[in-house]
């Protein structure tokens, strides 16, 4: 079972109505990117999916076992190693030792970090440390991930060697990741289907399904990330929001 979002409308005491009936189907399996400014609703919207916000009003549905949460901030325990980062989510969900160790060699190998598992934070690049944290996240073995503009603070081209390495991580684990960001090249790359979310209210402003062929076709993509940026410039035009839109 995926995730299935119903007529889901979420309000806050003082800012009022943030997300407006939205309504969408999530498959089991599918990479979905929310894209929308700053301020839209985008983290709102996954906290109502990790069951830590109840809606306002409409329903949702969300695997029994909840979902696990990655930040833009890695927040690794910066006393502990790398693999011990990662052994915590285990230990906390009560797994005995023997299957840990061997569990943690695996998600940090997943990650490519397994020459690093002795790493504390401190001496791991931000690109590092983000990889931990993911290994952290799949470590609660939940089917759907959520993400938070994940790669946010990252350079560019540790951004684009993430964006490989989380698709074939896709590939691989066949998770449901649901990946919030404002960044369309980020969305174009990573998803098979972008929500575009307007502002104050959110409501899905639009579906686009990201084939392949598509993501591969240097013309295209860019002429679908023109098209989005231009969509995403007029929303925030409309609420005079920040740019921080990035194209
Ligand atoms: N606990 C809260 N109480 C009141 N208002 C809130 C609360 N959390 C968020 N908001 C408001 O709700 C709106 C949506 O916030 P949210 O963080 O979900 O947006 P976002 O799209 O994730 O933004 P960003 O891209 O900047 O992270 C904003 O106007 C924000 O100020």
């Amino acid at each position: 079972m995926g995730v299935l979002l119903n007529e889901v409308s979420l309000s806050y005491p003082g800012t009022g109505l943030v997300i407006d009936r939205l309504s969408t189907e999530i498959d089991d399996g599918e990479f979905v990117a929310v894209l929308g400014a700053s301020g839209c609703g985008k983290s709102s919207l996954l906290n109502m999916i990790a069951g830590l916000l109840a809606p306002s009003s409409g329903w949702l549905e969300v695997p029994k076992d909840g979902a696990a949460f990655m930040f833009q901030d890695a927040n690794l325990l910066p006393w502990l190693t790398a693999s011990q980062n990662v052994d915590l989510a285990l230990k906390l969900a009560g797994k005995p030792v023997q299957e840990r160790e061997e569990r943690v060699e695996e998600l940090l190998n997943l990650v490519q970090l397994g020459h690093a598992s002795d790493k504390k934070p401190h001496e791991l690049s931000g690109g590092m440390r983000q990889r931990v944290a993911l290994a952290r996240a799949l470590a609660q073995d939940r089917q759907v991930l959520l993400m938070d503009e994940p790669f946010a603070a990252l350079d560019a081209i540790t951004r684009d060697m993430l964006h490989e390495q989380l698709r074939s991580l896709w590939g691989q684990t066949g998770k449901t990741i649901i990946f919030v960001t404002h960044n369309v090249r980020e969305a174009i790359r990573l998803s098979g289907r972008i929500l575009v979310l307007s502002s104050h209210p959110g409501r899905i402003l639009e579906t686009r399904r990201i084939t392949d062929d598509l993501r591969n076709n240097p013309t295209q993509a860019a002429a679908l990330g023109d098209e989005l940026t231009t969509i995403l410039r007029k929303e925030q035009r409309k609420h005079e929001l920040t740019d921080r839109i990035t194209h």
